[in-house]
């Protein structure tokens, strides 16, 4: 999923988005299952063009979050401007990213989804990054054809997602702890629910020091650079790059965590 939250997608320019969604299609070509694009825009021409871009160069989908500074104040309007995105990727996958905390639009996913399909005939999921699992469930019930994939966006809850019928995750961790996700996955996969669980709570464990430590995306890049070794640069103004103190804690404190041995 490329230029959604941890990407800064909204801190980008129009150009600099279609740069990026070039070059991750170009270097995902026959390594990557999915290249995601997400093409959500405070303007719906600016979407639009997001989208038609996406699919002229052979993205995989196209994600769109609601607009947040004029907000949809309810399902329709919501809908009416995904659908006018939609509509210009013709072609390929849709999905709705809902990041509430984010964009402060709540209008909930269950009821979003009545009709999707005759508005959006490419819908394919959503992309649920909230913490309202019964939402989140009630999508998963109303599914019952498993016409559509739910994404599941909040990485220390993710295992109680999976529990409710969660199909898979995008986060900002699986940058840093993808493998020990993939054990998660893999535990829950084969009914061990007590090692699941120990793969959830060390995430957790590690979230919620860097939370109190005041935890966003500009921290999540120092995290990203200091594991990887690869410079993820400093995040866009207004956000601020993470302090050299929160650095050395979160590394401190990630290096102390002892995983699972099987
Ligand atoms: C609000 C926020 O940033 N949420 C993150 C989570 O991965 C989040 O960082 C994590 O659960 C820690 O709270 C993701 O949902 C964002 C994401 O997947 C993205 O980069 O598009």
């Amino acid at each position: 999923m490329v230029n959604g939250t941890t990407g800064e997608g909204l801190a980008l320019s129009i150009q600099e988005r279609k740069q990026l969604a070039e070059e991750w299609v170009r270097q995902g070509k026959d390594k990557l299952d999915h290249v995601i694009i997400h093409v959500g825009a405070l303007s719906l021409p600016g979407s639009q063009e997001l989208a038609r871009h996406a699919a002229a160069i052979g993205a995989s989908g196209i994600a769109v979050i609601a607009p947040f500074f004029f907000k949809p104040t309810s399902k329709d309007e919501l809908l009416a401007f995904l659908r006018e995105v939609a509509s210009e990727a013709p072609a390929i996958p849709f999905y709705y990213y809902h990041i509430p905390p984010l964009t402060g639009v709540k209008i909930r996913v269950e009821e979003l989804l009545d009709g999707i399909k005759e508005q959006i005939p490419t819908f394919q999921g959503v992309k649920f990054s909230d913490t309202d699992l019964l939402d989140l469930a009630q999508c998963i019930n109303k599914n019952g054809r498993e016409e559509f994939v739910f994404l599941y966006g909040v990485d220390e809850q993710l295992l109680s997602a999976l529990a409710i019928g969660a199909n898979g995750a995008v986060g900002s961790t699986y940058n840093y702890l993808g493998q020990k996700t993939n054990m998660m996955l893999q535990a829950f996969a084969q009914h061990d629910l007590a090692l699941a669980r120990k793969y959830q709570f060390l995430t957790g464990e590690f979230l919620n020091f860097v939370i109190k430590l005041g935890f966003g995306v500009a921290q999540t890049k120092a995290v990203m650079t200091f594991v990887s070794g690869i410079p993820m640069g400093p995040p866009r103004l207004p956000l601020v790059k993470a302090s050299e103190e929160f650095i050395a804690k979160a590394k401190a404190k990630l290096d102390s965590i002892v995983w699972p041995t099987n």
